[in-house]
């Protein structure tokens, strides 16, 4: 099973991941718990130029960096895990480019989403948790947290808030894989609410 996260920078995403994958855990899964960009070495390494570049990167060249960074990490560990029957719940995906790239760089939705689709082989998560918060509290969430910005989350509150529309939007064109959660909720009560969407597709994997 293939279980991603995605929503705006601190919507609280690695929380979830963490509180997810202990209790597949102790249901007896085997979790491989990843994240994009970064969850391969080389995706390290693209993750640091495309997070802390001083330089510009123009939009294009970013969209390419997190396509290439995801091209290596699907084949090379995401899909592995799948063929052996891990779990694999990750943090950001595909829609995360489509979201970031597409509506906050104002590049072309369709071809970042083609553009993902082609490095990742056409995988496509079996269910997709969107975390979904105000812009604002969330920046308070990440000045709470007490660390430098990377690139994208200096972005202006305007980008931020193209970023969440997309998500929204996104949700909406596909409600099947899409469950959107309330992320100002405690995350407790996040978690309850994403574990029993996933324990549904347990069950119906199951049968
Ligand atoms: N439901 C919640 N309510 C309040 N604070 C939360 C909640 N979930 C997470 N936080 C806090 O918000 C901050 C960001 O959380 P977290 O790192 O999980 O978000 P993220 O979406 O993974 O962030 P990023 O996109 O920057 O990696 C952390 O300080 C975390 O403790
Ligand atoms: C996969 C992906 C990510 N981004 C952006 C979103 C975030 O601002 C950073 C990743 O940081 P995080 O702490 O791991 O959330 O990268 C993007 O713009 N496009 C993508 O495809």
């Amino acid at each position: 099973m293939f279980i991603t996260l995605e929503g705006g920078d601190g919507s609280g995403k690695s929380t979830q991941a963490e509180i997810l994958e202990s209790w597949l855990t102790a249901l007896g899964r085997t979790v491989v718990r990843t994240r994009e960009p970064g969850g391969t070495e080389f995706g390290t390494e693209v993750r640091e130029i495309v997070l802390h570049s001083r330089g510009h990167i123009s939009p294009r060249a970013e969209a390419l960096l997190y396509a290439a960074d995801r091209a290596q990490h699907i084949a090379t560990k995401v899909r592995p895990a799948l063929e052996r029957g891990d779990v694999v719940v990750q943090d950001r995906y595909l829609d995360s480019s489509v979201a970031y790239q597409g509506a906050g760089r104002v590049l072309d939705a369709g071809e970042i989403r083609n553009l993902s689709l082609w490095a990742a082989e056409g995988l496509l998560p079996d269910v997709t948790i969107l975390l979904d918060l105000d812009e604002d509290v969330a920046r308070a969430r990440l000045d709470g947290a007490n660390k430098r910005f990377d690139r994208l989350e200096a972005e202006k509150s305007d980008f931020h808030r193209r970023v969440r529309e997309a998500f929204l939007a996104l949700a909406a064109a596909e409600p099947e894989r899409f469950l959107v959660v309330d992320a100002a909720l405690p995350p407790e009560e996040i978690a309850a609410v994403v574990r029993a969407r996933v324990e549904e597709l347990l069950v119906r994997r199951s049968q």
